[in-house]
């Protein structure tokens, strides 16, 4: 019998996100500081003897060929097949346990489609290098990148220059307000802070967490007054941050137990979770690399 490969999806935060700069194109680069936390969703990967990309379990709301396990497929595919035309093409069964909220700022999706690059990758026994899938990833969401590549890092350009990085280890306290926010509209705000002056890598670090902020934060806020009402609650017990475009907000704790107390009192307002800060993902343990 065929065996299925189950590997962990992780989440991330932005624990600082500047924005620096409106470029031609529209788009706006950023300078980012990326943790990986240790919440996840769950990629089964079967392997196939036809060419075929199958999603069994997949999620209500997002198409089949939508989804970005699907595409994260194809593309490994597609790419292997125009390199390798004689070869047979190899298809797989996949299916997603979710977890993570979707469009929440924890990155699920883009998680989702870094798992299915170095899963397959691994099963298909292509042998691509990791900065090679980051740049394939990279076709698919400016955060595949640093799930590719698996480490917790100082981000530049739209997130996809990357450089790891060692970050404290916190307990997250993470709460969802319950509202779905528009990167797009979030972008494209007229009062949207978008020249911050760029800074170093050392001075971001140096700061440390009292100094990092995220310039959405303040337009997400007035979008979205349940966003701003969970800041605020979250607020009272430690300095709250927006992760992404929103909607997730967080707060980091030393211990797991303080954590825990915050999170009992806020999941009875809002969907909640508690997570360790991670630097290494856990889908590179899994795969060993
Ligand atoms: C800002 C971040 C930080 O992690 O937010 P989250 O998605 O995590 O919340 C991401 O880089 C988001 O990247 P990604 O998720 O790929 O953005 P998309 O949905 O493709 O972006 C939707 C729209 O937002 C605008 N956009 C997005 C990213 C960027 N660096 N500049 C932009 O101007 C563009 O108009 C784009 O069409
Ligand atoms: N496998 C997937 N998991 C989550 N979202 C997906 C997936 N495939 C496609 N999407 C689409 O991508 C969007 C962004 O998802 P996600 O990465 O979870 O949020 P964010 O970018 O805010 O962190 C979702 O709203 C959904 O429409």
């Amino acid at each position: 019998m065929t065996k299925t490969l189950y590997l962990p999806a992780p989440a991330k935060l932005n624990r600082l996100l500047h924005i620096t700069r409106r470029r031609e194109d529209g788009y706006h680069e950023l300078q980012t500081l990326f943790q990986l936390v240790d919440i996840s969703d769950t990629i089964g990967l079967t392997p196939r003897d036809d060419h075929r990309i199958v999603l069994n379990e997949g999620i209500d709301d997002v198409a089949h060929e939508h989804n970005l396990v699907v595409r994260a497929a194809r593309l490994l595919q597609n790419t292997h097949l125009l390199h390798n035309a004689m070869e047979t093409p190899r298809g797989v069964t996949l299916s997603i346990e979710k977890r993570l909220p979707m469009g929440g700022g924890l990155g699920g999706g883009s998680s989702n489609a870094a798992t299915v690059l170095l899963g397959l990758n691994h099963l298909w026994q292509l042998n691509l290098s990791v900065d090679r899938l980051a740049a394939l990833g990279l076709q698919l969401g400016a955060d595949v990148p640093v799930f590719v590549k698996g480490h917790s890092a100082w981000a530049e350009g739209v997130g996809e220059k990357l450089t790891s990085v060692t970050l404290d280890t916190p307990w997250f306290v993470i709460l969802h307000p319950g509202v779905s926010v528009s990167t797009a509209a979030v972008f494209q705000d007229p009062e949207l802070t978008r020249n911050t002056p760029p800074i170093t890598m050392a001075r971001a670090l140096q700061g440390g967490a009292p100094t990092w902020r995220n310039d959405c934060e303040a337009v997400v806020k007035k979008r979205y007054p349940p966003i701003a009402a969970a800041l605020d609650w979250l607020n009272c017990f430690a300095p709250s941050q927006l992760t992404g475009t929103g909607a997730c907000v967080f707060a980091a704790f030393e211990t797991q137990e303080a954590a825990k107390q915050i999170a009992r009192n806020a999941s009875q307002h809002w969907p909640t979770w508690v997570a360790k800060g991670l630097n290494r993902s856990p889908l590179h343990d899994a795969l060993g690399g």
